[in-house]
């Protein structure tokens, strides 16, 4: 059942590194790309005459074509490789952000940031496709983190760098340079990157329709790519909707900070994320039979930092909010273990696939999160106590959802066991797991 790499080292060298950092740093570019627009908001508003429900089209189409795009991006992944991927990848963001810096109008601008979500959307499940490619599973969990840490760089570079470069320089001269230093990389990643550690392409067979839905329906049958969405869907949604949407208001409108405070505060999000990722990656990287455990505690820690925040009595202090706030920040990096779940569980062939279906998991759980938030707000007169006990309830779905389907991953890996099958895991039974039941619970054949 465990997966055949690419690689047989127990470290990967330098030259898989290399190779990772240059497909790494398109992710990186990716998330200038798509945060960008966070800093550009009121240029936005000015250049295109619009006002704040037509910029906030912009996000949800981004999200969007994202959330839409994750499976297919995992499927072409498998089939073209990922250095194929990936130079698609930088195209459409490239061109995107090269036709926004051009846009005088609301509709082009539109496109632009369609065509540039398209990109988005190819990019971080390539990467890991990549590095399940060139690291062994104990490294593995390590450059996922890392991965998700730079992309924290990108997100970065969109804030005050950009700021000063929009209001020195300006739109055009701006976004046309991020657009063709963007497209220039596509040079790089072609002559750099290699698909596996042997070989510069890693596609895979020519696939029909039905070959695609076979591929597809046999990575959502695997209990381990399913444990790997609800892990996903479960995990980073509470960090994601406070740095994306909610967290501002919450703290200004609902507890009364200055937005000076707030900004500071949120910034919590992001060092919490890229200090906690590598850290945890290492070491669930060394006692992978302790992932799920580690998931679990977390989810209940998440769940006792919105009880402490949505019942405190009046303002909460900032001594409070800092301690909740590092928690739910390292939603994000406890959401990767949902990769590793996925590229365990899956033959390499299929890894960029399931890859994808565990990649929709947080953004469905973001999007959905975010949406309900806004609608309770509305409908009690901006009540945050109310409206975020929505976090609470969702949190409580994908806690349920993630046990019931890691009791089914639990039980698949005792089966492979009692056939005598290599699994990925050596996991210690439990009195709750129950007996082993030989030939149910079979995962597929590896392709
Ligand atoms: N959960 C993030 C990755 C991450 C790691 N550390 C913090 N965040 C994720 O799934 N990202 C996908 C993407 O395209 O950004």
């Amino acid at each position: 059942m465990s997966s055949r790499p690419a690689t047989t080292a127990t470290t990967a060298p330098l030259r898989s590194w290399l190779i990772w950092l240059t497909a790494a740093a398109v992710y990186t570019f990716a998330v200038f790309h798509r945060t960008s627009l966070g800093v550009a908001g009121l240029d936005a508003a000015e250049r295109f005459g619009v006002g704040s429900t037509a910029l906030a089209t912009f996000t949800v189409l981004q999200i969007g074509v994202y959330a839409a795009m994750q499976v297919p991006t995992g499927v072409l992944v498998d089939r073209f490789g990922p250095r194929r991927v990936l130079t698609v990848a930088l195209v459409f963001l490239g061109l995107g952000q090269v036709l926004l810096a051009v846009a005088h109008t609301y509709a082009v601008a539109l496109v632009a940031r369609g065509v540039l979500g398209l990109g988005d959307a190819l990019t971080f499940v390539s990467v890991l496709r990549l590095a399940a490619s060139h690291f062994p599973g104990r490294q593995y969990m390590l450059v996922t983190a890392l991965t998700g840490a730079l992309g924290f760089v990108g997100n970065l570079a969109a804030t005050l760098p950009l700021t000063l470069l929009l209001a020195g320089p300006g739109w055009t001269p701006t976004f046309l340079a991020a657009g063709l230093v963007t497209l220039a990389f596509t040079a790089v990643v072609t002559l750099r990157v290699r698909d596996t550690p042997a070989t510069r392409t890693a596609a895979g067979p020519a696939a029909s329709a039905s070959d695609v839905v076979t591929q597809l329906r046999t990575a959502l049958r695997v209990p381990g790519t399913r444990l790997g969405f609800w892990t996903h869907f479960s995990a980073p949604f509470s960090q994601n909707v406070m740095v994306l949407l909610w967290g501002l208001p919450f703290l200004v409108d609902g507890q009364g900070y200055p937005a000076t405070t707030a900004s500071s505060l949120l910034a919590v999000f992001v060092i919490g994320a890229m200090l906690g990722g590598p850290m945890l990656g290492g070491f669930v990287g060394r006692r992978p039979e302790l992932r799920m455990p580690l998931v679990v505690t977390y989810l209940v820690a998440v769940g006792l930092s919105w009880t402490v925040l949505l019942s405190w009595p009046g303002q909460v202090p900032v001594g409070v909010l800092i301690p909740a706030f590092t928690v739910l920040s390292l939603g994000g990096p406890f959401s990767t273990i949902g990769f590793a779940l996925a590229r365990d569980y899956n033959p390499l062939p299929r890894v960029g696939t399931a890859t994808g279906i565990v990649n929709v998991g947080g953004f469905v759980a973001t999007t959905v999160a975010a949406l309900v938030i806004g609608l309770l707000l509305e409908a009690t007169g901006g009540n945050y106590r109310v409206a975020l006990l929505t976090m609470v309830v969702m949190l409580a779905f994908g806690g349920w959802r993630m046990s019931v389907w890691w009791l089914r991953a639990r039980a698949a890996v005792f089966d492979a066991e009692a056939r005598g099958e290599t699994v990925p895991v050596r996991l210690r039974r439990h009195r709750w797991d129950g007996p082993v039941r030989h030939g149910l619970n079979r995962a597929p054949s590896p392709v």
